[in-house]
């Protein structure tokens, strides 16, 4: 029997039409266009600096359907600094590995980067309508400075030397809107990317997947569960995950003489998720959710700046789902964005500094392409010679460990920026830490404010300088010389041995490792950005180092 749909346990609440601010044609420093999960982790990034911003959405509600399921650790990371993360790990499933299948043999158990140094865990499983209600609840705590028209769709955009002229058009009305910025976080199918005639450069694979949530109980832990050529589905590739109120995610590959429009039918997919489940063991009734097809891409743009037009997540950059790059780069590009758009906007920084935004998130996306185009060629060999070496990798994985890494699934982890032109390059040899355009590594720290000790990470120092600059100067006693505490611009903490000279905020080593891990010494200096990435480190750091390293990023010409 054809089990029955059942709905998502979500009921998106439905905003109404939004509505011009007054008669004419309004004037704003920043306009967003989606309201997706990079339009609006852009729009509170803007509002940490107190970047006003309206943000325009075609839909009337977060998204239906679930697209994207997992956030990385990187995401989680700048989710808590936009001030959203408790919803996230109260409903998201965390999960830290995986396990591979050919036919009937486990091939390779995986594990990503997890150890007791960590704060939040590699990766959490929920659907996007969660993710994006999670950053609408948050953006909706800052309604003074991100204004949300629901219903909005954009007609036309003219590109100006100073910024662009919009139309948009709701149910109810049509008008025009002027902006210095225009964000473009408006999907894969973007309308302003449309409008200005710019095209996605790249390689579309052929392979199909059907995507299929159903409702399902069942106990089975959260991983990644990959089956090659299983029992069940012969000649075909099967992804399982687990997602939050019983929902599964099922993806699997398409024969190539299958027709696309039959295969997403669930009299043709019902058999099929019937043979996996009863090959996993499961037992209990499901009942579909959702069901699509997906064909993946790896596309991006050239460039992501346009004069006076930016371009986010999917409207920039098409990544395949394998290894889970679409929605986490995403995230990573509203980070990056954010914070050099407000320096700009607020006259700290010339537009030039927006260059650096293109600069740096081309070549994440390309490391991006680069690694998910390999999972993609794995999940979905695209020619008979890929086919054949994914044959023998599987063949042979069960008894030959060295071959396993070829079928680890590759997730993405957080890319570090080694070519960025803001980089500080390096004049002292480290022998450890991050180097300049690296995130900071995780570990916890006793943070002393005042007197006052809590346990905190190292990724918390990062929200102390509340969007602006952080130096950590390694201090054998916790004091700051003042000629460094005194560059204006930098939240400044000691990172110490011992905190018997701390005057301020001093991040206490009371586990011994930190400074081990970032290879400092009594004198050593990291100036971190907003983002979270090193713009430079010194062994003895003097004030004009620092200065010249901000000098970079805060000069105010035009550009
Ligand atoms: O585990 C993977 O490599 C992909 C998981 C995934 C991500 C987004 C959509 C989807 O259907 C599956």
């Amino acid at each position: 029997m054809t089990p029955e749909f059942q709905a998502y346990p979500h009921v998106p609440r439905v905003y109404p039409p939004g509505k011009p601010a007054g008669a004419g044609t309004q004037h704003v420093p920043v306009l967003i266009v989606g309201g997706g999960p990079v339009g609006l982790a852009t729009a509170l990034g803007l509002a940490r600096h107190g970047v006003r911003s309206v943000l325009v959405e075609a839909d009337d509600g977060v998204c239906t359907g679930s697209r994207a399921i997992c956030i990385s650790r990187r995401s989680l990371e700048i989710i808590e600094r936009l001030g959203a993360l408790d919803g996230f790990l109260a409903k998201g499933l965390p999960w830290a590995g995986g396990r591979s299948f050919y036919r009937d043999e486990e091939v390779l158990h995986f594990s990503m980067p997890q150890d007791a140094h960590q704060k939040l865990p590699p990766m959490v499983n929920l659907a996007q309508y969660h993710i994006e209600q999670f950053l609408l609840d948050a953006a909706e705590r800052h309604a003074e400075l991100i204004d949300i028209r629901w219903q909005t769709k954009v007609t036309a955009v003219e590109q100006r030397g100073s910024g662009a002229g919009l139309t948009l058009a709701t149910p109810d009305e049509t008008y025009n809107i002027d902006t210095d910025w225009l964000v473009a976080a408006d999907g894969g199918r973007s309308a302003v990317r449309e409008a200005l005639g710019l095209k996605l450069q790249g390689t579309s694979y052929e392979g199909r997947y059907v995507i299929v949530d159903i409702h399902l109980k069942s106990s089975r832990p959260t991983e990644r569960l990959a089956y090659f050529d299983p029992p069940s589905n012969p000649g075909s590739t099967v992804l399982v995950h687990k997602q939050p109120d019983d929902i599964w995610r099922i993806d699997y590959q398409l024969r190539d003489d299958e027709d696309a429009q039959a295969a997403v039918l669930i009299e043709n997919v019902a058999p099929r998720v019937d043979s996996l489940l009863a090959m996993m063991g499961e037992t209990a009734p499901w009942h579909p959710v959702w069901i699509t097809i997906y064909k993946a891409n790896a596309l991006t743009l050239e460039k992501y700046r346009h004069g006076r037009v930016l371009f986010a997540g999917d409207a920039a950059h098409l990544v395949p789902i394998f290894g889970v790059r679409g929605a986490n780069s995403g995230i990573d590009d509203a980070d990056n964005l954010a914070w050099k758009l407000a320096h700009v906007v607020q006259g700290k920084s010339s537009a030039a500094l927006l260059d650096s935004y293109c600069d740096e998130r081309v070549f994440a996306a390309h490391e991006n392409l680069r690694h998910g185009s390999k999972s993609t060629e794995f999940m979905a060999p695209p020619t008979f010679a890929f086919e054949l070496m994914r044959t023998a990798v599987l063949g042979l994985a069960g008894k030959h460990p060295q071959v396993r890494s070829l079928i680890n699934p590759r997730q993405t982890s957080a890319i570090a920026y080694a070519r960025s032109p803001l980089n500080a390059a390096d004049t002292d040899e480290f022998l450890a830490g991050p180097a300049p355009g690296s995130v900071l590594p995780e570990c916890p720290l006793a943070l002393l404010d005042h007197g006052t000790r809590t346990a905190r990470h190292m990724t918390d120092l990062v929200n102390l300088g509340q969007g602006g600059f952080v130096g950590l100067y390694f201090s054998d006693d916790g004091a700051v010389p003042a000629e460094l505490a005194a560059v204006p611009g930098v939240t400044m903490l000691a990172v110490a041995r011992q905190p018997l000279q701390a005057a301020g905020l001093c991040a206490w080593d009371h586990t011994g490792q930190l400074f081990s891990l970032f290879g400092a010494r009594h004198g050593s200096f990291y100036l971190v950005r907003p983002d979270g990435h090193v713009l430079g480190r010194w062994h003895e750091a003097a004030a004009a180092h620092v200065r010249q390293a901000l000098a970079t990023i805060l000069t105010r010409e035009a550009a």
